[in-house]
């Protein structure tokens, strides 16, 4: 049995520039990897050729639509090869959230494969074939921090990056990733990309506080105006921490950054005095050696 995790993402940056003749939006991002994380346990079946999935978790389907089965199955027919693969997921990152569960999950599939096949892939291969399951799997093949632009998919690592602890609250309600772009307004495109100005900073050493203000995400107000129940939790989560708060992806996971874990203590505890779902979490950096494929 092998075990590969698989880390949630928060957007630092997001800007969405226009709309593509595709039908997927131009978008530029600083996305940054979290120590919340799921584990993916993989086998070989020795005498089955099907690709069989389980989970504690129970708001996920485990069959083929699951991105992890999606992500075993694209890998076997990369790699030519038909074998059977029993996964089994320990769901911890929230669903439908704007961490990127999901691909992180396939992201996770497609390393630990890999592993088990005895590395057929590099991790840029492994990136490619990700970006055929969804935008945000070839950020989750390297994790860390990088600027993702194109779909998303095209990941230019960032280092050094920020070192800090993160406090997510989580609203109780699914956000459909592709509602939230298909009801942005002309209105809502930026027509700049703060990334590059972001990882400067980074380059310079800047302090937290000369980071936040560049921590921007076009899709907010979108998300905002569908669910006004979340904008709701973000005045209160900035009035009950003191300090400026935002969202991550399409949403509705909300986030705050804090220097020091027992700062993200404090306001955890905070939080916890009127919302169910907050997670207190570091920045995630993979080792100086990188993740091998
Ligand atoms: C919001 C983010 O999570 C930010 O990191 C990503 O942009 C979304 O990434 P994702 O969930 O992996 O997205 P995909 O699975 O590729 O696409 C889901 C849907 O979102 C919309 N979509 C996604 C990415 C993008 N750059 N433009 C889009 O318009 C498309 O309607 C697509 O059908
Ligand atoms: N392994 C998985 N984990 C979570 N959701 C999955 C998985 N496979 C498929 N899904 C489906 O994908 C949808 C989005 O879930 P996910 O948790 O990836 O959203 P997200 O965090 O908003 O993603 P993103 O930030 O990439 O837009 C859900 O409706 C869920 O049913």
């Amino acid at each position: 049995m092998l075990l590969e995790r698989a880390y949630a993402k928060i957007n630092l940056t997001l800007n969405v520039l226009g709309k593509r003749p595709d039908g997927y939006h131009e978008v530029d991002m600083v996305m940054q990897s979290i120590d919340l994380s799921d584990e993916v346990a993989l086998e070989w079946l020795p005498e089955s050729m099907e690709i069989v999935m389980e989970s504690q978790a129970t708001s996920i389907p485990l069959d083929g639509r699951n991105l992890a089965v999606i992500a075993a199955e694209k890998f076997l027919s990369a790699a030519n090869l038909t074998r059977g693969v029993r996964i089994y997921l320990t769901k911890n990152i929230p669903v439908a959230a704007g961490l990127a569960g999901g691909s992180a999950d396939a992201a996770a599939v497609l390393r630990g494969l890999n592993r088990l096949a005895g590395h057929p892939f590099s991790l840029d291969e492994l990136a490619e074939l990700g970006a055929q399951i969804g935008s945000d799997v070839p950020f989750c093949i390297y994790n860390g921090c990088a600027i993702a632009s194109g779909r998303g998919e095209k990941i230019t690592h960032v280092q050094p990056a920020l070192r800090s602890w993160v406090v997510l609250l989580k609203p109780p309600l699914y956000v459909s990733t592709t509602e939230v772009y298909q009801s942005i307004q002309a209105d809502d495109f930026s027509n700049k990309r703060v990334s590059s100005a972001m990882t400067e900073r980074f380059a310079k050493g800047c302090t937290l506080a000369e980071i936040e203000s560049l921590i921007c995400n076009d899709l907010q107000p979108v998300t905002f105006r569908l669910y006004p129940e979340v904008a709701q939790l973000h005045r209160k989560m900035q009035s009950v921490s003191g300090l400026p708060c935002h969202m991550s992806g399409s949403g509705p996971t909300l986030f705050t950054l804090v220097p020091t874990q027992s700062a993200g203590q404090r306001v955890y505890n905070a939080l916890r005095g009127f919302a169910k779902d907050v997670y207190l979490a570091r920045l995630f950096q993979p080792n100086s050696g990188g993740q091998t494929g």
